[in-house]
């Protein structure tokens, strides 16, 4: 796999992704070669799983240790909330950030999103980097989506803030517990329901455990992956139409990700049963079959487990399915297959979801 930089080009400007592994140890000379060196200072947002394995690599590698702060919020989804949102900006302007600083954030999704939305907003938006460090990340880390949670539902609060520069060390995965690449790895299988299904056939073929995965299966994965986000975020930054294809398995994903309690199942886990869900929906609402046994057989062999979790209230998911932001005029708006590859955004009758849920579905 020869190219290993790819660019997005956003309306406010264009930007690498640089897959490279060791890359965390030259993140200043990434940032002097591709974004802005010259900043006024530099705050790297991270978590505490994350800072004990990568801060200080992160932070030898700038030459002047001054103008570097950081902020490490406790890891997890329950970071991505209103008041460590205030915490986080407190500490940004007690270090005195300004309009010419540079915001860093070293860590997994939820360091992303909260780091890029202190961007998005404080002094009302500077620039900032994102450096990946977890598999989900792939998928967070481009198209300029940032935010944090409501207690009333995922990513209700946010913006659109591209990053100037995307670093990816696939070697920093390396100490990913198998739950995280679980989780990471149902974006990358969504990536191949939603665009590509050869991708989803050599994932079959080259990952066949979470252990033990070469550099070069593992830096090819993250590229075709990536660049399924790329193709459809330069087509539709802000989600006016074909960019809710990423939301494949989303709608029912985040309902149970919500009602489970922020946290208590990770993002990878809940949009994996959506996907399994949102199959199942579009073969009743297209009435053929995708033949997709055979990639939920996959996952349920990789550790998946795709059933809704029987304590979950069906009413209460459809109640925060109604929340999720596409919907709009009480009506459910739902991404289904018509075939693998071939996404749709629909509308969908409250009572035919409410009847799948249940598993009345019928045929
Ligand atoms: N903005 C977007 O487009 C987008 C896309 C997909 C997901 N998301 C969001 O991303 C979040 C999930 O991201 P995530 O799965 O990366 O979660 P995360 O950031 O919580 O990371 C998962 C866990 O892995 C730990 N970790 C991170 N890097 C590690 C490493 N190299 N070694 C060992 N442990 C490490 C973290 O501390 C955490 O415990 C969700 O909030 C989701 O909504 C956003
Ligand atoms: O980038 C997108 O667009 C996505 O939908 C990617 C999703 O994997 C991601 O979880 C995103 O944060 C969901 O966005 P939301 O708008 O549904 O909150
Ligand atoms: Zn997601």
């Amino acid at each position: 796999m020869d190219n290993k930089v790819l660019y997005v080009e956003s309306s406010k400007h264009t930007y690498p992704i640089i897959v490279e592994p060791e890359s965390l140890s030259s993140l200043y000379s990434k940032i002097e070669e591709h974004s802005d060196s010259k900043a006024s200072r530099f705050f790297i947002i991270t978590d505490d799983t994350v800072a004990p394995l990568y801060l200080d690599i992160a932070v030898s590698s700038f030459p002047i240790k001054d103008k570097v702060d950081t902020y490490v919020i406790p890891t997890g989804e329950a970071s991505k909330s209103l008041s460590m949102y205030e915490k986080v900006m407190t500490a940004a302007l007690e270090n005195k950030l300004d309009r010419k600083s540079l915001i860093i954030a070293l860590g997994g999704g939820v360091v992303g999103d909260l780091a890029g939305f202190i961007a998005a907003t404080y002094m009302r938006g500077i620039p900032f980097v994102q450096v990946p460090t977890t598999l989900l990340a792939h998928d967070s880390s481009v198209g300029g989506k940032v935010g944090i949670n409501h207690p009333l539902g995922k990513n209700m609060i946010g913006a659109f803030h591209p990053p100037s520069l995307v670093i990816y060390d696939p070697k920093a995965l390396m100490s990913l517990p198998e739950k995280e690449w679980r989780s990471g790895f149902a974006e990358v299988i969504k990536h191949g329901f939603i665009a590509d299904e050869s991708f989803l056939t050599w994932l079959q073929d080259k990952i066949v455990s979470f252990q033990n995965i070469s550099m070069d299966v593992l830096t090819e994965l993250l590229i075709r992956s990536i660049k399924v986000k790329v193709a459809v975020v330069e087509q539709d930054e802000e989600e006016k139409g074909i960019r809710a294809y990423l939301n494949f398995g989303h709608t029912l994903g985040h309902a149970i990700e919500g009602e489970a309690g922020y946290g208590q199942l990770t993002h990878g886990e809940a949009v994996a049963i959506g996907m399994e869900f949102a199959v199942r929906f579009s073969e009743k609402y297209y009435g053929h079959q995708l033949e997709a046994d055979k990639y939920f057989n996959y996952m349920k062999d990789l550790g998946y487990s795709l059933d809704i979790p029987s304590d979950m209230d069906i009413n209460q998911l459809i109640h925060r399915i109604k929340l999720d932001k596409k919907s709009h005029s009480s009506k459910i708006h739902f991404v289904l297959l018509q075939k693998i590859g071939s996404p749709k955004l629909v509308e969908v009758n409250e009572n035919l979801l409410k009847a799948e849920l249940t598993g009345k579905g019928g045929v």
